[in-house]
């Protein structure tokens, strides 16, 4: 697995929001985009994600240029997506949310045991709507549903954000479980100190669109540094 964004330029309506982003996540790694509110970040997971199709730059993945390549193409391709406000469907069960998965991957039901093994609540809740989970029960639930589709790169978007503090460490601990056991590659945006701190191997601060700071293994240790990027 390998991802390479290359002059990256997006927006909306014309509005130009990122402005020539250069970024690469090799295989196995933990990468983290860390910015302010409004930075630009989820633009461009959407990017990436092909949900927004770029005004110039490259997108490749696994070495094939996928820029413009509509959404299904990226999931079919290998690339899951947690966005951001989770958007599971809260009239539809756990399972049949997670079964939504399934139709963008190569998943099977051995995925779903494995699923079920990361989050065992998605099983004690398989038959009950997902709009009646807390935050933190539905942000597993979302990245259940995009590890059922088996990807290989596991894109999300702030995992902590409307969870309660004390499932965020763990939602923090079973992303890297993931990471480690599946040797699911991940790329993630977030604003959470505590979760950039211990997720990431290497993260990119982003400001007014543009990538300011690449931040590799000591720098993340470096509050400090991190706090430039954050509202604290
Ligand atoms: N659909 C849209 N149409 C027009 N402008 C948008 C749209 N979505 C976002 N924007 C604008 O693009 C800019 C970047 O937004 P984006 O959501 O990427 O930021 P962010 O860093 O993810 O912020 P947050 O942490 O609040 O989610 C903001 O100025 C926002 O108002």
């Amino acid at each position: 697995m390998s991802l390479e964004v290359s002059s990256l330029d997006a927006g909306y309506d014309g509005t130009p929001i990122l402005r020539d982003v250069d970024l690469t996540v090799e295989d196995g790694e933990i990468v983290g985009i860390v910015g302010r509110n409004g930075v630009g970040k989820t633009t461009l997971l959407k990017a990436i994600m092909g949900l927004l199709a770029p005004e110039s730059g490259t997108i490749r993945f696994n070495g094939t240029d996928v820029t413009g390549e509509p959404a299904d193409v990226h999931a079919r391709g290998g690339i899951g997506y947690v966005p951001q406000g989770r958007d599971v469907f809260s009239g539809l069960t756990v399972e049949q949310n997670l079964a939504l998965g399934e139709g963008i991957g190569e998943g099977d039901e051995t995925r779903y045991e494995q699923v079920y093994d990361y989050f065992p609540i998605l099983e004690e809740r398989a038959d009950q709507d997902a709009g009646t989970m807390s935050g933190g029960q539905q942000q597993m639930l979302a990245i259940g549903r995009a590890l059922v589709g088996d990807p290989d790169l596991l894109v999300v978007d702030e995992p902590s954000e409307g969870v309660q503090p004390s499932i965020v460490q763990s939602i923090t601990a079973d992303l890297e479980r993931i990471n480690e056991t599946f040797g699911t590659t991940i790329l993630f945006v977030e604003q959470n100190l505590s979760v950039i701190q211990g997720l990431s191997e290497r993260c990119y601060a982003i400001d007014h669109g543009t990538i300011v700071d690449e931040i590799n293994g000591e720098g993340v240790a470096d509050r400090q540094r991190l706090e430039e990027y954050l509202v604290v």
